[in-house]
Formats: C-alpha cells, structure tokens, sequence
C-alpha cells in the first residue's frame, strides 16, 4: 500500500514545544501530519529533538504544550498499535530468542503456549523461525535487530516508530535491513516514523524526508521522495536519488548554520 496526499492521518503534532526541567529547550512549535502507509524519516543534526519528538509520539513523554492526536484511533487501542524499535537492540542476554520475542505479550499477561504461534509467526517475518533457541549472544548484530524487530511486531502494529535502528549495523546489514524492512512495509502497510542521520538512508526509505534544525528543534524542510516503492538496490544508483541525496543534504546544510550567530 502507498500513501498519497489523500490518505488518512495517523499522527499529527500541532505547535509541539517540548522544555526540559532543566531549561533546555528540545522542541518548539514542531507540527508534523503522518499519513496511513507513509514511510516519513526525522534528519538533523544531534540534538535537534529528533528523539525527543519520536518519544512524545510514543506516548514516553508529554509534550510541554501543543497537541499529538490520532485521528483514527481511540485511546484504549492506541497502545497496541504502536511498536518500537531503538538502536540498541535491548535483549535480554540470558533469555533465548524466543522469550525475548515472547516479552511483550508476557507482560500482558499471555502464557508461553498461548504466545508460542504469534512468538513463531513474528521470527518468521524477519526470517528468524530457526533461531528462537538461541541466545543472544550466539546472534551476529544483524540478527540480534531482526529479534528486536520481531519483539516490536509482536503486538501486530500499525505504526512503527524506529530511532536509529540500523546505526550500529556494517554497511552490507543495513541495506539487507533496509530492503526488508521496505518489503515488510508493503506487505503489512505500516505507517513508519524513521529516525536516522543519515541522508542516503532517508532518501532510499522514505515517502518523505523531514530535516530539522535545532537550537530549538523544529522542522526547516519535508521533502517527498516520489520514487516507486517497494525501492530496491538499483534504485541507490538512479540519478533521482542522487538528486535528492544532493536536495536533502543541501537541507541539512542549511539546517546546521547557527541561528544567531551561535
Ligand atoms: N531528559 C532530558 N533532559 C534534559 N535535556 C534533554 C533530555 N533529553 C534530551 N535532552 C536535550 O534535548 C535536546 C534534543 O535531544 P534529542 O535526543 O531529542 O535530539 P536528537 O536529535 O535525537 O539527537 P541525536 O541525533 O544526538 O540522538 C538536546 O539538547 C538534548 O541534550
């Protein structure tokens, strides 16, 4: 499923402005709409609120004025349609795969046997069904984000939030990740909220790129990348990508000069 401007809104942030206790400032007046099957990416400099805005999104934090609203969902149902993913994979070491996966539905009270179809169904997704006996530490990084992919996808999802998930990964990894994840996306028609620094990454995966600025954290340019999903390898070497590789990268640019003279 692709999104089009026509789409129904999952998530819309109006004015949010987000201070911390300690005075810093990580937001102000960031709005954002997200559409059903948008794959939208959050570039910028460290320390532009990236985190911060995916943490008020996920309901993790409050923002400190301003609104987050999810049009299409009622509030008892919001939390099972989200899933997280962040750039640690945050296992437990001593737990197999299989338990790991199994975490979520755990804490919701869900027995072993009960799990055992979905725990089998989600590995699968991320091609993981002959691992679930492993420990994490028998796993390469790759596989250790594919189990913390599959921990998120638990819950069946419809939006999936993802700070820096492959920032830690070897080059080759990640674009394997970027691929799947692409292919899991059209099968499954999740909203994505992407978090990355990297440009050629954003522009490969998303619908469109958001760049923001900090000191405050705000968005300076959103940018569609209209290019035919689900992307594959060769889309890396097509001139529409350089192209907007050179458009997003002349954003950021923009987004690292110093207001103020600062
Ligand atoms: N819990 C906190 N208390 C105080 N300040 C915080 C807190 N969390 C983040 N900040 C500050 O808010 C600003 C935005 O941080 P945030 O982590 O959202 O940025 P980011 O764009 O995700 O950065 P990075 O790319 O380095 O991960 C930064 O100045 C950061 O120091």
């Amino acid at each position: 499923m692709s999104a089009n401007a026509t789409s129904p809104v999952t998530v819309s942030l109006k004015h949010v402005r987000k201070v911390f206790e300690n005075g810093t400032t990580a937001l102000e007046n960031f709005s954002l709409d997200v559409r059903q099957g948008e794959f939208v990416s959050l570039l910028g400099p460290s320390g532009c609120g990236k985190s911060s805005a995916l943490r008020i999104i996920a309901g993790l934090s409050e923002p400190s004025s301003g609104t987050v609203d999810w049009p299409m969902a009622d509030a008892a149902g919001l939390q099972h349609e989200l899933g997280f993913v962040f750039q640690e994979p945050t296992l437990m070491p001593w737990a197999s795969v299989f338990s790991n996966v199994w975490l979520p539905l755990r804490a919701k009270g869900v027995s072993k046997s009960a799990a055992c179809d979905r725990v089998m169904e989600s590995l699968a997704t991320v091609g993981l069904e002959d691992f679930a006996g492993h420990r994490p530490q028998e796993l390469s990084g790759g596989m250790k984000m594919r189990v913390s992919i599959a921990r998120a996808l638990i819950t069946r999802p419809k939006v999936l939030l993802m700070d820096e998930p492959f920032a830690a990964l070897d080059e080759i990894t990640r674009f394997k990740l970027n691929n799947d994840l692409l292919q899991l996306q059209e099968r499954f028609g999740w909203t994505i909220l992407f978090v990355t620094h990297s440009v050629f990454e954003s522009v490969y995966l998303s619908s469109r790129v958001v760049v923001m600025a900090a000191r405050p954290g705000r968005v300076i340019q959103d940018l569609a990348i209209e290019a035919p999903r689900p992307r594959q390898d060769g889309f890396r070497t097509s001139p529409y990508y350089s192209a907007r590789c050179r458009d997003v990268s002349a954003a950021l640019e923009s987004a690292m000069v110093p207001m103020d003279g600062m």
